[in-house]
Protein backbone atom coordinates (compact mmCIF):
# COMPACT_ATOMS: atom_id res chain seq x y z
CA UNK A 1 0.00 0.00 0.00
CA UNK A 2 1.51 3.11 -0.91
CA UNK A 3 2.12 5.71 1.32
CA UNK A 4 2.14 10.06 2.09
CA UNK A 5 4.07 11.35 5.13
CA UNK A 6 3.27 14.45 6.62
CA UNK A 7 5.99 16.31 7.36
CA UNK A 8 6.55 19.35 8.62
CA UNK A 9 6.63 22.23 5.54
CA UNK A 10 10.00 23.57 6.27
CA UNK A 11 11.33 19.64 6.01
CA UNK A 12 10.86 17.33 3.71
CA UNK A 13 7.29 18.31 2.20
CA UNK A 14 4.51 15.38 1.74
CA UNK A 15 6.31 13.04 -0.34
CA UNK A 16 5.55 9.67 -1.58
CA UNK A 17 6.62 6.63 0.18
CA UNK A 18 6.36 2.98 -0.49
CA UNK A 19 4.56 -0.17 0.79
CA UNK A 20 7.85 -0.83 3.60
CA UNK A 21 6.88 1.85 5.21
CA UNK A 22 3.87 -0.09 6.45
CA UNK A 23 5.52 -2.16 9.53
CA UNK A 24 3.52 -3.93 11.91
CA UNK A 25 2.51 -1.63 15.02
CA UNK A 26 5.35 -1.97 17.46
CA UNK A 27 3.66 0.67 19.99
CA UNK A 28 0.03 -0.07 20.26
CA UNK A 29 -1.14 -2.13 22.74
CA UNK A 30 -2.04 -5.80 22.00
CA UNK A 31 -5.70 -5.76 22.27
CA UNK A 32 -8.49 -8.93 21.09
CA UNK A 33 -10.04 -7.03 18.40
CA UNK A 34 -9.78 -8.82 14.85
CA UNK A 35 -7.19 -6.07 13.61
CA UNK A 36 -5.11 -6.49 16.45
CA UNK A 37 -1.96 -8.09 14.46
CA UNK A 38 -2.93 -6.17 11.02
CA UNK A 39 -0.23 -3.93 9.90
CA UNK A 40 -0.39 0.03 10.73
CA UNK A 41 -1.74 2.46 8.11
CA UNK A 42 -1.92 5.75 10.17
CA UNK A 43 1.45 6.50 12.13
CA UNK A 44 1.66 9.67 13.62
CA UNK A 45 4.54 10.72 15.57
CA UNK A 46 5.44 14.00 17.99
CA UNK A 47 2.71 16.02 15.77
CA UNK A 48 2.01 19.44 16.53
CA UNK A 49 0.00 21.85 15.08
CA UNK A 50 -0.35 25.27 16.31
CA UNK A 51 -2.26 28.57 15.36
CA UNK A 52 -0.91 31.88 15.98
CA UNK A 53 1.72 30.34 18.81
CA UNK A 54 -0.78 27.94 20.32
CA UNK A 55 -0.60 24.32 20.18
CA UNK A 56 -4.11 22.80 19.24
CA UNK A 57 -1.97 19.76 18.68
CA UNK A 58 0.61 19.08 20.86
CA UNK A 59 3.06 16.23 20.37
CA UNK A 60 0.14 13.60 19.51
CA UNK A 61 0.95 10.30 19.15
CA UNK A 62 -1.57 8.15 16.98
CA UNK A 63 -1.32 4.48 15.10
CA UNK A 64 -4.32 3.51 13.43
CA UNK A 65 -4.12 0.04 11.57
CA UNK A 66 -5.61 -1.77 8.97
CA UNK A 67 -9.57 -1.89 8.75
CA UNK A 68 -9.14 -0.43 12.58
CA UNK A 69 -12.72 1.24 13.45
CA UNK A 70 -11.21 4.37 15.38
CA UNK A 71 -13.65 6.98 16.94
CA UNK A 72 -12.44 10.42 17.66
CA UNK A 73 -14.08 11.97 20.88
CA UNK A 74 -13.59 15.19 22.35
CA UNK A 75 -14.93 18.66 24.02
CA UNK A 76 -15.62 21.09 21.37
CA UNK A 77 -12.31 23.20 19.98
CA UNK A 78 -9.69 20.39 21.38
CA UNK A 79 -8.18 19.77 18.12
CA UNK A 80 -10.26 16.70 16.45
CA UNK A 81 -10.68 18.39 12.74
CA UNK A 82 -7.50 19.73 13.11
CA UNK A 83 -6.33 16.04 13.03
CA UNK A 84 -8.47 14.97 10.41
CA UNK A 85 -7.75 17.62 8.41
CA UNK A 86 -3.64 16.97 9.25
CA UNK A 87 -4.43 13.04 8.48
CA UNK A 88 -6.34 14.39 4.96
CA UNK A 89 -3.67 16.48 3.69
CA UNK A 90 -5.81 19.13 3.92
CA UNK A 91 -3.10 21.01 6.50
CA UNK A 92 0.34 20.94 5.86
CA UNK A 93 1.73 23.38 8.64
CA UNK A 94 2.47 21.17 11.24
CA UNK A 95 5.58 19.69 13.41
CA UNK A 96 6.14 16.14 13.83
CA UNK A 97 5.02 13.45 11.42
CA UNK A 98 1.74 12.11 9.99
CA UNK A 99 2.12 8.65 8.14
CA UNK A 100 -1.14 8.17 6.22
CA UNK A 101 -1.98 5.58 3.40
CA UNK A 102 -1.78 7.56 -0.20
CA UNK A 103 -5.66 5.95 -1.03
CA UNK A 104 -7.88 7.91 1.59
CA UNK A 105 -11.01 10.08 1.68
CA UNK A 106 -12.59 12.28 3.35
CA UNK A 107 -16.22 13.31 4.24
CA UNK A 108 -17.75 16.32 6.04
CA UNK A 109 -20.58 17.28 8.46
CA UNK A 110 -21.80 19.39 5.12
CA UNK A 111 -21.63 17.31 1.99
CA UNK A 112 -19.98 20.31 0.07
CA UNK A 113 -21.47 19.28 -3.35
CA UNK A 114 -20.80 21.24 -6.34
CA UNK A 115 -24.69 22.41 -7.22
CA UNK A 116 -24.01 22.86 -11.12
CA UNK A 117 -23.25 19.07 -11.21
CA UNK A 118 -25.48 15.82 -11.17
CA UNK A 119 -25.23 13.58 -8.30
CA UNK A 120 -22.86 11.01 -10.25
CA UNK A 121 -20.59 14.06 -11.94
CA UNK A 122 -20.22 14.96 -7.77
CA UNK A 123 -19.22 11.36 -7.35
CA UNK A 124 -16.33 11.54 -9.61
CA UNK A 125 -15.25 14.88 -8.65
CA UNK A 126 -11.57 14.86 -8.45
CA UNK A 127 -10.62 11.37 -9.52
CA UNK A 128 -7.50 11.59 -11.75
CA UNK A 129 -8.21 10.25 -15.62
CA UNK A 130 -11.51 10.30 -17.30
CA UNK A 131 -13.81 7.78 -14.97
CA UNK A 132 -16.62 6.25 -16.70
CA UNK A 133 -20.10 6.77 -15.53
CA UNK A 134 -20.24 3.38 -14.19
CA UNK A 135 -17.68 4.00 -11.34
CA UNK A 136 -19.80 6.61 -10.21
CA UNK A 137 -23.05 4.18 -10.22
CA UNK A 138 -21.47 1.27 -8.59
CA UNK A 139 -20.47 3.78 -5.64
CA UNK A 140 -24.03 5.27 -5.74
CA UNK A 141 -25.71 1.76 -5.60
CA UNK A 142 -23.70 0.86 -2.51
CA UNK A 143 -25.24 3.56 -0.70
CA UNK A 144 -28.98 3.34 -1.51
CA UNK A 145 -28.75 6.31 -3.89
CA UNK A 146 -28.78 4.96 -7.43
CA UNK A 147 -32.09 6.24 -8.08
CA UNK A 148 -30.99 10.13 -7.56
CA UNK A 149 -27.88 9.88 -9.99
CA UNK A 150 -28.60 12.03 -12.86
CA UNK A 151 -30.27 14.70 -10.17
CA UNK A 152 -29.24 18.04 -9.06
CA UNK A 153 -27.78 18.12 -5.47
CA UNK A 154 -30.15 21.03 -4.33
CA UNK A 155 -33.08 18.37 -4.67
CA UNK A 156 -31.60 15.47 -2.68
CA UNK A 157 -32.94 15.43 1.03
CA UNK A 158 -29.99 15.79 3.82
CA UNK A 159 -29.56 12.04 4.26
CA UNK A 160 -29.49 11.86 0.46
CA UNK A 161 -26.78 14.18 0.06
CA UNK A 162 -24.87 12.79 3.23
CA UNK A 163 -24.79 9.28 1.20
CA UNK A 164 -23.53 10.90 -2.39
CA UNK A 165 -20.85 12.44 -0.03
CA UNK A 166 -19.81 8.98 1.18
CA UNK A 167 -20.14 7.89 -2.53
CA UNK A 168 -17.58 10.42 -3.68
CA UNK A 169 -15.44 8.88 -0.91
CA UNK A 170 -15.68 4.82 -1.71
CA UNK A 171 -15.04 5.99 -5.84
CA UNK A 172 -11.26 6.46 -3.91
CA UNK A 173 -11.16 2.92 -2.48
CA UNK A 174 -9.50 4.48 0.45
CA UNK A 175 -7.49 2.46 2.29
CA UNK A 176 -8.39 5.24 4.96
CA UNK A 177 -11.49 6.60 5.48
CA UNK A 178 -11.72 10.50 7.16
CA UNK A 179 -15.32 11.21 8.51
CA UNK A 180 -15.65 14.11 10.17
CA UNK A 181 -19.02 14.48 11.97
CA UNK A 182 -20.63 13.30 9.09
CA UNK A 183 -24.06 12.42 10.80
CA UNK A 184 -24.18 15.60 12.80
CA UNK A 185 -26.63 17.82 10.90
CA UNK A 186 -29.25 14.44 10.40
CA UNK A 187 -32.45 13.60 12.13
CA UNK A 188 -32.58 10.91 14.53
CA UNK A 189 -33.98 8.47 12.22
CA UNK A 190 -31.60 9.58 8.70
CA UNK A 191 -28.56 9.25 11.09
CA UNK A 192 -29.85 6.01 12.55
CA UNK A 193 -30.08 4.32 9.17
CA UNK A 194 -26.76 6.24 8.32
CA UNK A 195 -24.63 4.96 10.58
CA UNK A 196 -26.14 1.16 9.61
CA UNK A 197 -24.68 2.44 6.09
CA UNK A 198 -20.97 3.27 7.34
CA UNK A 199 -21.09 -0.02 9.85
CA UNK A 200 -22.01 -1.72 6.62
CA UNK A 201 -20.03 -0.12 4.33
CA UNK A 202 -16.94 -0.69 6.65
CA UNK A 203 -17.68 -4.22 6.81
CA UNK A 204 -17.71 -4.47 3.28
CA UNK A 205 -15.23 -2.50 2.45
CA UNK A 206 -12.31 -3.22 5.01
CA UNK A 207 -10.57 0.31 5.03
CA UNK A 208 -9.29 1.80 8.31
CA UNK A 209 -12.16 4.76 9.39
CA UNK A 210 -11.34 7.62 11.44
CA UNK A 211 -14.78 9.09 13.14
CA UNK A 212 -14.98 12.27 13.89
CA UNK A 213 -18.11 12.68 16.48
CA UNK A 214 -19.71 14.34 19.82
CA UNK A 215 -21.81 11.69 19.85
CA UNK A 216 -20.47 8.90 22.66
CA UNK A 217 -23.24 6.47 21.76
CA UNK A 218 -22.06 6.96 18.07
CA UNK A 219 -18.42 6.31 18.97
CA UNK A 220 -19.70 2.82 21.04
CA UNK A 221 -21.31 1.84 18.60
CA UNK A 222 -19.55 2.10 15.84
CA UNK A 223 -15.47 1.34 16.63
CA UNK A 224 -13.22 -0.98 17.63
CA UNK A 225 -11.58 1.79 19.55
CA UNK A 226 -12.24 5.17 20.98
CA UNK A 227 -10.64 8.26 22.07
CA UNK A 228 -10.70 10.74 23.33
CA UNK A 229 -8.27 13.98 22.74
CA UNK A 230 -7.49 16.85 25.43
CA UNK A 231 -4.86 19.33 25.88
CA UNK A 232 -3.48 18.50 22.34
CA UNK A 233 -2.75 14.43 22.88
CA UNK A 234 -4.96 11.25 22.83
CA UNK A 235 -5.63 11.25 26.79
CA UNK A 236 -7.70 7.86 26.77
CA UNK A 237 -8.06 5.44 25.01
CA UNK A 238 -11.01 2.30 24.96
CA UNK A 239 -11.24 -0.68 22.98
CA UNK A 240 -14.81 -2.02 22.10
CA UNK A 241 -14.82 -5.27 22.12
CA UNK A 242 -18.56 -5.88 21.55
CA UNK A 243 -19.95 -7.99 19.01
CA UNK A 244 -21.58 -6.50 16.18
CA UNK A 245 -24.10 -5.30 15.06
CA UNK A 246 -24.45 -3.21 18.80
CA UNK A 247 -27.34 -3.37 20.60
CA UNK A 248 -27.29 -0.41 23.13
CA UNK A 249 -29.59 -1.96 25.56
CA UNK A 250 -26.46 -4.68 26.13
CA UNK A 251 -25.57 -3.32 29.96
CA UNK A 252 -21.66 -3.60 28.64
CA UNK A 253 -22.85 -0.94 26.26
CA UNK A 254 -24.26 1.02 28.53
CA UNK A 255 -21.13 0.89 31.05
CA UNK A 256 -18.68 1.83 27.85
CA UNK A 257 -21.28 4.57 27.28
CA UNK A 258 -20.99 5.76 31.37
CA UNK A 259 -17.45 5.62 31.41
CA UNK A 260 -16.90 7.72 27.97
CA UNK A 261 -19.20 10.31 29.26
CA UNK A 262 -17.39 10.62 32.72
CA UNK A 263 -14.15 10.71 30.70
CA UNK A 264 -15.35 13.77 28.87
CA UNK A 265 -16.63 15.27 32.03
CA UNK A 266 -20.33 15.15 31.12
CA UNK A 267 -22.49 13.34 33.79
CA UNK A 268 -24.40 10.12 32.39
CA UNK A 269 -28.24 10.22 32.70
CA UNK A 270 -29.44 8.60 36.12
CA UNK A 271 -31.50 5.67 35.85
CA UNK A 272 -35.32 6.87 35.73
CA UNK A 273 -36.85 6.48 39.30
CA UNK A 274 -39.17 3.18 39.42
CA UNK A 275 -42.46 4.13 39.42
CA UNK A 276 -44.62 3.87 42.72
CA UNK A 277 -46.44 1.09 42.84
CA UNK A 278 -49.94 1.44 43.41
CA UNK A 279 -51.00 -0.85 46.10
CA UNK A 280 -48.65 1.63 48.53
N1 LIG B 1 -7.35 28.14 10.69
C1 LIG B 1 -7.40 28.40 12.01
N2 LIG B 1 -6.91 29.55 12.52
C2 LIG B 1 -6.92 29.80 13.85
N3 LIG B 1 -7.42 28.96 14.76
C3 LIG B 1 -7.92 27.79 14.32
C4 LIG B 1 -7.94 27.45 12.93
N4 LIG B 1 -8.50 26.23 12.80
C5 LIG B 1 -8.82 25.82 14.04
N5 LIG B 1 -8.48 26.76 14.94
C6 LIG B 1 -8.65 26.68 16.39
O1 LIG B 1 -8.10 25.44 16.84
C7 LIG B 1 -8.91 24.88 17.85
C8 LIG B 1 -9.33 23.47 17.45
O2 LIG B 1 -10.24 23.56 16.39
P1 LIG B 1 -10.93 22.25 15.78
O3 LIG B 1 -11.87 22.68 14.72
O4 LIG B 1 -9.89 21.28 15.41
O5 LIG B 1 -11.71 21.71 17.06
P2 LIG B 1 -12.76 20.53 17.18
O6 LIG B 1 -12.33 19.69 18.32
O7 LIG B 1 -12.94 19.85 15.87
O8 LIG B 1 -14.06 21.34 17.58
P3 LIG B 1 -15.63 21.01 17.34
O9 LIG B 1 -15.89 19.75 18.12
O10 LIG B 1 -16.32 22.19 17.93
O11 LIG B 1 -15.84 20.85 15.87
C9 LIG B 1 -10.07 25.83 18.08
O12 LIG B 1 -9.76 26.68 19.16
C10 LIG B 1 -10.11 26.63 16.79
O13 LIG B 1 -10.64 27.91 17.02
Amino acid sequence: MATDVHRPVTGTPHRADTASQDTAGTTDTAGSTPTASAPTVVRVDGLTRAFDGRPVIDRLQLDIRAGEFVALLGRSGCGKSTLLRILAGLDRDIEGTALVPRRKAVAFQAPRLMPWKRVWRNVLLGLPGKPERAVAERALEEVGLSHRSHAWPKTLSGGEAQRASLARALVREPDLLLLDEPFGALDALTRVKAQRLVDELWQRRGCAVLLVTHDVEEAVLLADRVLVMDDGVIAHEQRVDLPRPRDIADPRFAALRTGLLERLGVEAPSAAPAAPSKAA
